[in-house]
């Protein structure tokens, strides 16, 4: 049967491929650059060069300092790819890059942000499979790990741009994506997988017959974030399943350099390309960067003044947590400042992630986020704006954030806001090359938000919460950051930041634990005051306590769960011994101690198990019945009994005393009369009369008394009273009294 006119012959392409493959073999061979040569100290090639086979034999052009694609030694489907994308010439980075890993060296590259990184790998990655002559019965050929969903998405649009021309399947795999079993059955017919580490893990543990034993590039973008600790678990089990041999290419604005982290991912001599290493500033050149001093409780009246004075613009703000951005994107929403607003963070469903970065891409409008925006995304139009409202965590932090602007060749500006207390990371930046330059806040200008926020709280009671949690994930932010030298919980002004975000009162700082009191004072600064306050103490409450929301976070996001502290993810239990093939990580604990009453004190026995409060107390005179109910019913029944009983012997013994009293006025009294009827002669009428009725009177007292004890008494205490009153009455001795009491006290203790 003849093939329809216009398409080739599928033998004819082969052979034409095959032919293509051994010129470029042979080319690549002839030319490379020496390994630890940098391409950029080559003369760039002239444009009317020859290129490929140069005459007879196996003399080939040379491609390093090669200054466009159309002179490397690639295929031509990738060319065309190229092209069609509107990619002719190349970056720095690039031209770096590709002499060395189109001959197969592993590579840790390193170049400015939106300096065109991506490329550089893509075109290795189609160019290593081409090559190969990788079809779909191959498998997987190549992995590209990236660590956020969006970043991936972003990379696997290029991947498909670029290798539109090629015949490779590739997939994305990302977390919070629901059709996870339709993957399942696909995933080991893909060439090509773009993924987070989280959902690759998870092929790896749950997909039947998942292999990745044919790898042959492996590329990890943001390679120092993904080598991280966040990271450390998953990536280590992800590697312990790819074979040694293979490519490895990894890519970064800010790159590791730490051996052992190389050893981790058994890197073959890699070419270290870092582009931009002699480069006066560490970020791009276009890029315009101030940083401003703004106290904590101005920083929302500077942002939304900011907003209000920029608003044909398109604004990427950085906060430092989910509930931070919630509350600023919710509260200012109904402040309506007169610009479109949106909102990106971990917590937030897969699709509306997308949808709003999708949008983001498109509009001018202000995009409230937390560090998932700040690493490789490359918004379509370009963000005219960075705003850090909150500090960075550190200088790489601070690089990747303002990254986000002043992409390729276009401009941007980026501006921080710095309390008074973390002037040092603006030295601290200065001196890894980031020029920024340090302005005074207008304030003549700034419009303050707290009071609408006040009122805004009131009338929508829901945004209270939010706010509250904002204060408190804020606080714990700067209290977990590893740079003391920077962040300062002490020095923070928590009362005015509470007020500045509408809160009518300052919320309790649980986590600080009691042994911190925050003191303000009028007119004075307020700080914390510390009691015997063990910084490490608390910073492990404070990171369990993040943890909990973390991992709340984690449920809907799975890659960015693994980007906290792993530390605990080492604890999992291995259940009955029996490891899924990768997972060296278990999910981790979700809640710490969710049924623990807020404020509650919780204590521990020897073993680790909680105990109610001051159990311990009762603990050790009680052994360990208080962990058990029956018996802990039985011990309060017995206590009881032994109290009545005590209280009975009590009441017994006063009232021998009292009688004992008694008894002895009543011999005085007897004396007294004795002598008073000898003077009676010597009275008036009237004084006999008042004699005679106080001795009455005392008489009276002295069973009123008894009585009136006997009203508190219960009815067996009763009795024996009326016994005691006939006892009286009876006129006994002390001497039989004493005995009686006795001999009461002993018949109520057999
Ligand atoms: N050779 C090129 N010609 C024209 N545009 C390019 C070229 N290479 C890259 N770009 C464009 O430059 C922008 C930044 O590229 P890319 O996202 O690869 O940067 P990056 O170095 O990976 O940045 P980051 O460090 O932020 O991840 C993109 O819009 C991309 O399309």
């Amino acid at each position: 049967m003849k093939k329809p006119k216009g398409k080739p012959d599928s033998k004819k392409v082969r052979i034409m491929e095959t032919e293509e493959i051994e010129l470029l073999n042979s080319w690549i061979d002839s030319q490379k650059p020496e390994s630890g040569s940098n391409p950029l100290s080559f003369p760039p090639l002239e444009k009317k060069e020859p290129i490929g086979r140069v005459g007879e034999g196996d003399n080939f052009s040379r491609y390093v300092g090669a200054a466009r694609f159309d002179q490397l030694p690639i295929s031509k489907r990738t060319k065309t790819g190229l092209k069609a994308a509107g990619y002719v010439k190349m970056t720095e980075i690039q031209r770096a890059s590709l002499p060395h890993s189109l001959c197969w060296r592993d590579i840790l590259g390193a170049a400015k942000t939106g300096s065109g990184k991506t490329l550089a790998f893509v075109i290795t990655v189609l160019e290593k499979l081409y090559r190969e002559r990788w079809g779909p019965e191959d498998g997987v050929g190549s992995i590209i790990i990236s660590p956020t969903r969006e970043l991936a998405h972003q990379l696997f649009d290029v991947l498909k741009a670029v290798g539109k021309q090629h015949n490779f399947s590739a997939g994305l795999l990302i977390g919070g994506r629901k059709d996870l079993d339709t993957e399942k059955e696909r995933v080991n017919e893909l060439n090509i997988l773009v993924c987070t580490p989280g959902r690759l893990l998870q092929h790896m543990d749950e997909t039947p017959n998942f292999d990745c034993s044919q790898l042959q590039v492996l590329v990890l973008d943001e390679a120092d974030r993904i080598l991280d600790v966040g990271f450390k678990k998953a990536l280590n089990a992800i590697v312990s399943q790819l074979p040694k041999h293979r490519q490895t290419l990894l890519f970064s604005a800010t790159q590791t350099k730490s051996v052992q982290d190389l050893a981790r991912l058994s890197l073959k001599d890699p070419e270290y390309l870092s582009v931009h290493e002699e480069s006066v500033t560490a970020t791009p050149n276009h890029l315009q960067q101030t940083a401003m001093i703004v106290p904590l409780d101005q920083k929302l009246d500077m942002l939304w003044s900011f907003i209000k004075a920029h608003l044909n613009s398109k604004i990427l703000v950085f906060l430092s947590s989910c509930k931070q951005v919630k509350f600023v994107f919710e509260a200012f929403k109904k402040l309506r400042p007169g610009i479109p607003l949106k909102c990106l963070h971990g917590r937030m469903k897969q699709e509306r992630r997308m949808g709003i970065y999708s949008q983001f891409c498109e509009k001018r409008s202000v995009l409230f986020s937390t560090d998932v925006a700040s690493r490789g995304l490359d918004f379509n139009k370009a963000v005219d704006w960075v705003v850090q409202v909150d500090c960075p965590e550190d200088v790489a932090s601070y690089i990747h954030r303002v990254g986000r602007t002043a992409r390729y060749t276009s401009g941007g500006r980026s501006v921080l806001f710095l309390m008074p207390s973390e002037m040092k990371m603006l030295e601290k930046l200065q001196a890894s090359k980031v020029p920024v330059q340090c302005i005074k806040a207008n304030t003549k200008r700034l419009q303050p938000v707290s009071g609408l926020l006040s009122a805004l709280l009131v009338k929508h009671p829901e945004m209270q919460q939010l706010a509250q949690r904002s204060f408190i994930t804020y606080l714990r932010s700067i209290h977990i950051q590893k740079d003391k030298e920077v962040f300062d919980v002490m020095k923070l002004s928590i009362d005015e930041f509470s007020a500045s975000l509408g809160l009518p009162m300052t919320p309790k700082v649980r986590f600080l634990n009691q042994k911190v009191k925050w003191k303000t004072g009028p007119g004075k600064p307020s700080f914390l005051e510390t009691e015997n306050f063990d910084k490490e103490d608390a910073s492990v409450i404070l990171k369990e306590e993040l943890l909990t929301d973390d991992f709340e976070e984690e449920k809907v996001d799975r890659d960015l769960l693994q980007t906290k502290d792993t530390e605990e993810e080492g604890k999992a239990t291995i259940m009955d011994g029996v490891m899924p093939a990768t997972r060296v990580l278990k999910k981790k604990k979700l809640k710490i101690n969710v049924h623990r009453p807020v404020g509650s004190r919780v204590v521990f026995d020897e073993e680790g198990n909680t105990l109610p409060p001051l159990a311990m107390l009762a603990d050790a005179k009680s052994g360990n019945i208080l962990l058990d109910q029956d018996q802990k019913k039985e011990y309060y029944k017995k206590l009881r009994e032994e109290l009545k009983h005590a209280d009975k012997e009590d009441k017994l013994l006063d009232r021998q005393r009292r009688r004992e009293k008694r008894v002895k006025e009543k011999m005085k009294r007897k004396k007294g009369d004795a002598e008073d009827e000898e003077d009676d002669d010597n009275l008036s009428g009237s004084d006999e009369e008042t004699l005679d009725q106080g001795r009455r009177k005392r008489s009276k007292i002295y069973f009123d008394n008894d009585s009136d004890n006997d009203t508190d008494n219960d009815n067996g205490d009763r009795k024996e009273n009326r016994d005691d009153k006939n006892s009286n009455t009876d006129s006994i001795s002390l001497g039989e009294q004493e005995a009686l009491a006795l001999k009461l006290l002993n018949s109520m203790h057999s």
